[in-house]
């Protein structure tokens, strides 16, 4: 290892607190641990979390010897897939007797599993990882599209991991219109069994997470055709690879599809199938069947098929606001200890977080962490109360579901990624720095924004739903206030929660008739319906924006106004929340409002400069869990940085012999 000028003993800096850190912390006026408590649900819960993280870190197996950046695209996979399946094994042997660990201990005595979950899981596999679509998509697929016999007969090998599947829905032509795949599934009665196959290179399907080498199984979605009629679209369970050997089966392509802008220990997948055979009981029969002479059975509803999207699009929102917690205790920090500049002339270079453009870059953003935060949470609760109802039989829910899912992911990972780029410009040259931990943290929000439905078509989704229900006042609860005499009144601009929601309101429902307007105006001058819609894109949009705006909000000052509060934490949220709304009002005001407004912006900026740090501080993200040298709770930055940077390979020699000596010397001994 090269040398260099130490100036901090290792000692020393396992004791450091930054100053301008401390002193923060000193002043913290509210209660931390509530806010911990509130996002993780309860004390017990931030319990359990604490416990279950501090047991995964506390096993050298799971640690990465090197950072996973200086490894190559197949050293990724198979690091990360290790500690994905240590970290499976680890949570099925029973927890060691140390009080440190008593509640995992107690949960496992009463037969209850160890949880893994989305937070503790990112702990240590931070770069996606290749188990992820078993868990997030596989099996909620069979739960949700599977029959009873079906679940029984799959779920118990799949919760064990005896067979590892993933979902295969995409192609290499079609992503969105889902109509438009092309895998084919062909029921053949004679042998009771459907016939899968490939019919073009843009029918490979192509994106499935952990499809490249991992999973042995999937839930292919493919055209199904019986009795020589196409029924649409349809979840069919297949076997890919051998269980022993793992070696692909006859008739399966399988491979990976190389390296993404982020996410890569994950090995995304392609997929063909010549001719394969699969017993008629694979394909998915909760909602449609066909029987065993062909005839096809209807589902309810056709949209039913699609349920394994809606319920991951509900957990992304959950996932984004996870993300915006990670990034924005990285940007607080960091800008609590860097100094830069000259905010008085002649006095000591300021913390950055003092300037207001500064905290105009972050506090938005915390802001948002939380109104993401109660977005999922209501977004969750609705889900399942719409599944239960489903299960007896009653769709009336599903539209509403649709366009809150639609809206919420949207609107939650466009924010997100946004929110992430300024946050990582917030801390200048070093948020550059792969050990800043911003690029993994882009990586994963931007993937999102794609992923799970394209945030356009999701928009475009939301729009169909608004302006069908301004037309025949058919929609649920989330769009109520557009049906008729439900309509916001146009009161003065009045600046309390209440008086914004109802101006949020007043902006979404502006929004939407303006769209009806261009919609009924391109019909007038001789439009087909679909030409006008194709036409009144960037109007829909807006009006679908603003709405998923006014939703979260809502959700926002409802939350707030809980009243399992404390006096101060309900008052920072409060705070938060106002900043927020008018953060998002900005965007859409008019400038007779603005100056009211700015005013209020203004003096909430100073007051959130107060308690952001320790706000931040009570997300309560272990250092190891947020990757950050930026970031860390001890404020150390620079040496961090310095560290990090000794790790690279290149600088493992003072001089790197190879390339001076066979391409630097010889250029620079080179005459003209
Ligand atoms: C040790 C390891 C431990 C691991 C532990 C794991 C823990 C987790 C780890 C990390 C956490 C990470 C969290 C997130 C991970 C996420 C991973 C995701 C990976 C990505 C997967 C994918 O991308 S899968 C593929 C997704 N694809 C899409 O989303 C496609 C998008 N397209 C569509 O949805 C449809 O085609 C579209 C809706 C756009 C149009 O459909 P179409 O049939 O053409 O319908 P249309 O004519 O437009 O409308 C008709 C009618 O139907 C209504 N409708 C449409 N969709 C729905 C629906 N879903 N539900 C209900 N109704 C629907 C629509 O509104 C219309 O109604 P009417 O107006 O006619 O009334
Ligand atoms: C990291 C990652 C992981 C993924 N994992 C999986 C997985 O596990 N399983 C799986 O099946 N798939 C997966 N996918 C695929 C993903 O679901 C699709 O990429 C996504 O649904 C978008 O579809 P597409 O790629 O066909 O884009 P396209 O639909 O081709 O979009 C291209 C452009 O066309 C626009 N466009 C398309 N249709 C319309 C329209 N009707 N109106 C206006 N504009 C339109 C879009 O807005 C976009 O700008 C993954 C993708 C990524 C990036």
């Amino acid at each position: 290892m090269i040398k260099y000028k130490q100036f901090t003993d290792t000692m020393a800096a396992s004791f450091y607190e930054n100053p301008d850190l401390k002193r923060e912390r000193q002043s913290c006026n509210f209660d931390k641990d509530e806010i911990t408590n509130l996002i993780d649900g309860n004390v017990e819960k931030t319990k359990y979390r604490r416990e279950l993280v501090e047991y995964i870190l506390s096993d050298p197996s799971l640690k990465d010897p090197i950072p996973v950046e200086y490894l190559s695209h197949e050293e990724k996979y198979a690091a990360e897939l290790k500690k994905a399946c240590l970290l499976v094994q680890k949570m099925r042997e029973p927890v060691p007797k140390e009080a440190k660990f008593e509640t995992l201990r107690k949960r496992q005595e009463n037969g209850k599993p160890l949880d893994i979950g989305v937070g503790p899981s990112s702990v240590i596999l931070k770069e996606g990882n290749a188990l992820g679509l078993h868990f997030v998509m596989f099996i909620p697929a069979i739960i949700g599209q599977g029959s009873t016999e079906q679940q029984n007969k799959w779920l118990p090998r799949a919760l064990n991991l005896e067979i590892i599947g993933t979902y295969a829905q995409t192609e290499l032509g079609h992503g969105t219109f889902l109509r438009g795949l092309e895998t084919k599934a062909t029921y053949d009665p004679d042998t009771k069994e459907f016939i899968l196959e490939t019919p073009s290179l843009s029918a490979y399907k192509w994106w499935p997470g952990g499809l490249g080498k991992t999973s042995n199984y999937a839930v292919v979605m493919a055209q199904l055709y019986t009795k020589g009629k196409c029924e649409g679209i349809h979840p069919f369970l297949v076997q890919l690879r051998d269980e022993t050997t793992h070696e692909p089966l006859p008739g399966i392509f399988v491979g990976e599809i190389g390296p993404k802008l982020g996410l890569n220990s994950n090995d995304n997948g392609y997929l063909g199938f010549d001719r394969v055979r699969i017993p008629r009981d694979q394909l998915l029969m909760k909602h449609s069947q066909v029987l065993e002479d062909g005839t096809y059975v209807k589902p309810k509803s056709t949209k039913l098929g699609y349920a394994t999207m809606v319920y991951v699009r509900v957990f992304i929102v959950q996932d984004m606001a996870q993300v915006l917690r990670k990034a924005v205790t990285i940007a607080t920090r960091y800008s609590c200890v860097r100094h830069q500049s000259e905010l008085k002339p002649g006095e000591p270079e300021p913390q950055i977080l003092d300037y207001k453009a500064q905290q105009n870059k972050l506090f938005p953003a915390l802001a948002a962490s939380f109104a993401f935060h109660f977005a999922a949470e209501k977004v969750w609760n609705l889900y399942h109360l719409a599944t239960e109802n489903i299960g007896k039989g009653d769709l009336q829910m599903l539209p509403d579901l649709h366009g809150m899912s639609c809206a919420m992911k949207a609107l939650s990972t466009s924010e997100t990624a946004k929110f992430v780029e300024t946050l990582r410009q917030s801390c200048g040259g070093h948020g550059y720095m792969v050990s800043s931990g911003f690029p993994r943290l882009y990586g994963i929000a931007t993937a999102s924004e794609t992923y799970e439905g394209e945030n356009t078509v999701l928009w475009l989704q939301v729009a169909r739903y608004l302006i069908k229900t301004r037309m025949d006042g058919s929609g649920g609860q989330s769009v109520a206030y557009l049906i008729g005499s439900n309509l916001p009144d146009n009161k003065a601009v009045d600046l309390s929660l209440d008086g914004i929601i109802n101006l949020f309101q007043r902006v979404a429902a502006g929004y939407v008739d303006l769209a009806m307007k261009e919609l009924a105006e391109h019909g007038r001058q001789g439009m087909a319906p679909y030409d006008a819609w194709n036409h009144s894109a960037v109007q829909l949009i807006k009006a679908a924006q603003a709405h998923a705006r006014y939703l979260v909000a809502d959700c926002f000052v409802r939350s707030v106004k809980e009243d399992k509060l404390s006096g101060p934490v309900r008052s920072i949220l409060n705070e938060l929340c106002e900043f927020l709304l008018i953060y998002w009002l900005f965007a859409e005001l008019k400038t007779e409002h603005l100056s009211q407004l700015q005013a209020k912006y203004m003096e909430l900026l100073s007051i959130i400069r107060g308690y952001a740090v320790n706000v931040v501080d009570s997300f309560d993200i272990r250092d190891e869990a947020l990757g950050s040298v930026l970031g860390c709770w001890d404020g150390n930055a620079y040496q961090r940085l310095f560290d990090e940077a000794l790790k690279s390979p290149l600088n493992r020699n003072a001089v790197h012999r190879e390339s001076f000596e066979k391409y630097l010397k010889p250029l620079m001994k080179s005459k003209l």
